[in-house]
């Protein structure tokens, strides 16, 4: 922050640091929370430092949103004590947790996308602050402060993925925030997003803020904590400071083992096609009543043996795109082929007997019923296939077939087993487990019928960097024995590690082709925001788009959102 702003008396009030500015914001001690089968957290002592940016990393399931969410006072512990600002309190929901000084990040947004920033920033926080022309007026000073460069009136569906986490984070300070909570904040964003985060931290942290993040990016978790604790099966096992650690012995302080060594690249790629796109269109009216292309126009073939990397920021059209080859959407134009078959107007059903596997982007909404045991979850989406039922009753092709129960659970076992998924059994409903264990549940289950296509949307978002490497090896697996893949990820690193072919969606476009073998994430980054970046070949600009044929405005197909 320069000197200027943080001496100015224009730091709003109520965000400033806490009473004092040395000391710890935050002391957990003795925290225990147990769930039927699981303890969450064992026994967990951490001490954040005020004015610090203090980092919670850790296996998949180890306990790290359970205990950020007993800080926010979404669950009570069992045993233990919180300690806030060398206070100790007892927080029975976020509106304590708020009260004390306290604000959370979730890692799925928690905005009304046709409301401003103004209004919601101010949604549900009137009875502390009224709706009021200060409102503007401070929603304008806290961004000016800590430069989050957001203004109170734009439009929520208008701003990007990086900007609707500023304005996460500027409604956190608006409710008095000194210490902010964020749950894996850089999932979603690229590297030079990142790195502007990042800026914002500091920046947060000038001010005497205190930073508690959540995150399986080892590498950037070094680049920015200040203390580092590592949590393995519940409990803390070591706090470190980035000075004295590197990001393997990280990883091996989570894991509690050596990462298996990455496996050198070698191409499976065949001249055989499985999927073929052609010239897929899809328009959309946006808020104003303009229509956009959505797709402008998409053609691609992904071969046996091959994997497709599509690079993008997030709300390009890759969503649009994997829902338009799924059967989730109707095109306006354009053809889906599957293995030389016509798959353009066959139901989801359809494609996924045909053979397509899919990692859904939302495991929320597409992936699991959360509700449902984890065993039923093994038989969604998968209800006409083995081993979930043994066909149609008396082999009669059409008739009513039999759920095989017992297969079903028996195969959710080996999923479990052969996919290190952490639960205390398949009986549990499928929101029991943590995020990173779902994810590599649905991996299991949608690996387990050998797809010869996969559609994989960011196959390994919220999953451990060990679970990461074996899913990785398992996709390379399934692609030396033929599998297709077109991979979405918001991860660069596995986006260049894993794709043989790398493609760049921009504004509903396919706008560059990227070598995986020399491309670096800082380029992709750039070519991801519409730049023209060296190592990547460029594409021409289609003649007659689709935004063109709607609208005869090429000027209005959307923009990164
Ligand atoms: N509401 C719940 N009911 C039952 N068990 C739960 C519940 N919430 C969490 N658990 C269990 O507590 C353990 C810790 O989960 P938690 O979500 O805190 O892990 P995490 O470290 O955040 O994992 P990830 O990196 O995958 O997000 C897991 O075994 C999980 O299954």
């Amino acid at each position: 922050m320069s000197s200027e702003s943080s001496g100015s008396s224009s730091a709003p009030s109520g965000a400033g640091p806490g009473p004092g500015r040395s000391g710890s914001a935050v002391e957990l001690r003795g925290i225990t929370k147990r769930f039927p089968g699981v303890v969450a957290n064992r026994d967990i002592d951490i001490s954040v430092a005020r004015g610090t940016v203090h980092a919670l990393v850790g296996e998949n399931g180890a306990g790290k949103s359970t205990l950020m969410k007993i800080l926010y006072g979404m669950q009570r512990p069992d045993e233990g004590t919180i300690g806030i600002d060398g206070e100790d309190v007892v927080l029975h929901s976020p509106a304590d947790a708020i009260a004390r000084g306290i604000g959370m990040v979730h890692q799925h947004f928690m905005l009304a996308d046709n409301l401003t920033v103004l209004e919601n920033t101010v949604l549900g926080a009137e009875k502390l602050h009224g709706i009021g022309s200060g409102a503007r007026r401070k929603i304008a000073e806290l961004s000016d402060a800590y430069q989050l460069g957001i203004r109170p009136d734009a439009l929520v569906e208008e701003l990007g993925v990086a900007d609707r986490q500023r304005v996460e984070i500027l409604k956190a300070l608006y409710r008095g925030a000194r210490t902010l909570i964020l749950d894996e904040p850089t999932a979603v964003l690229v590297p030079q997003e990142v790195d502007a985060l990042f800026d914002n931290l500091r920046e947060l942290k000038s001010e005497g803020l205190t930073v508690v993040f959540i995150s399986h990016k080892l590498g950037e978790v070094l680049s920015v904590a200040d203390a580092i604790t590592v949590i393995r099966r519940g409990t803390t096992v070591a706090s470190v400071t980035p000075r004295e650690t590197s990001p393997k012995q990280l990883a091996e302080l989570m894991v509690g083992s050596e990462l298996p060594t990455a496996e050198t690249r070698e191409s499976t790629v065949t001249d055989t096609p499985m999927l073929d796109v052609a010239g897929l269109r899809l328009a959309a009216t946006d808020s104003d009543g303009v229509e956009r292309a959505v797709l402008d126009g998409i053609s691609f073939t992904i071969h046996k043996g091959e994997v497709l990397g599509v690079a993008g920021v997030e709300g390009n059209g890759q969503a649009e795109l994997v829902e338009a080859i799924m059967g989730m959407s109707d095109p306006d134009g354009g053809t889906v082929t599957l293995d030389g078959q016509d798959i353009s107007h066959a139901p989801t059903r359809a494609r996924r007997e045909g053979g397509i596997g899919y990692i859904p982007e939302d495991r929320h909404r597409h992936g699991l019923l959360l509700e449902a045991p984890l065993w039923e979850n093994r038989i969604l989406g998968h209800v006409t296939e083995k081993p979930n039922t043994n066909g149609p009753l008396l082999g009669i092709p059409g008739a009513p077939r039999l759920l095989a129960l017992g297969d079903a659970r028996a195969d959710s076992e080996r999923i479990v087993a052969e996919y290190d998924v952490r639960t205390p059994g398949i009986e549990v409903t499928a929101a029991s487990l943590s995020g990173g264990n779902q994810q590599k549940f649905i991996v299991g289950r949608e690996m387990s019928h050998h797809p010869k296509l996969l559609i994989a949307a960011h196959p390994t978002r919220g999953v451990d960097v060990g679970a990461q490497a074996q899913i990785w090896d398992q996709i390379r697996a399934a692609r030396r024995e033929g599998l297709a893949v077109l991979l979405i990820s918001a991860d660069l690193d596995e986006l260049i590690g894993l794709s043989d072919t790398l493609r760049v969606m921009y504004r509903g476009r396919l706008v560059a082709d990227a070598d995986p073998a020399h491309v670096t994430p800082e380029e992709l980054g750039s070519a991801m925001t519409g730049a023209a970046t060296g190592h990547l070949e460029h594409q021409e600009e289609p003649t007659g788009t689709a935004a063109e044929d709607a609208s005869g405005n090429d000027d209005t197909n959307g923009g990164a959102k």
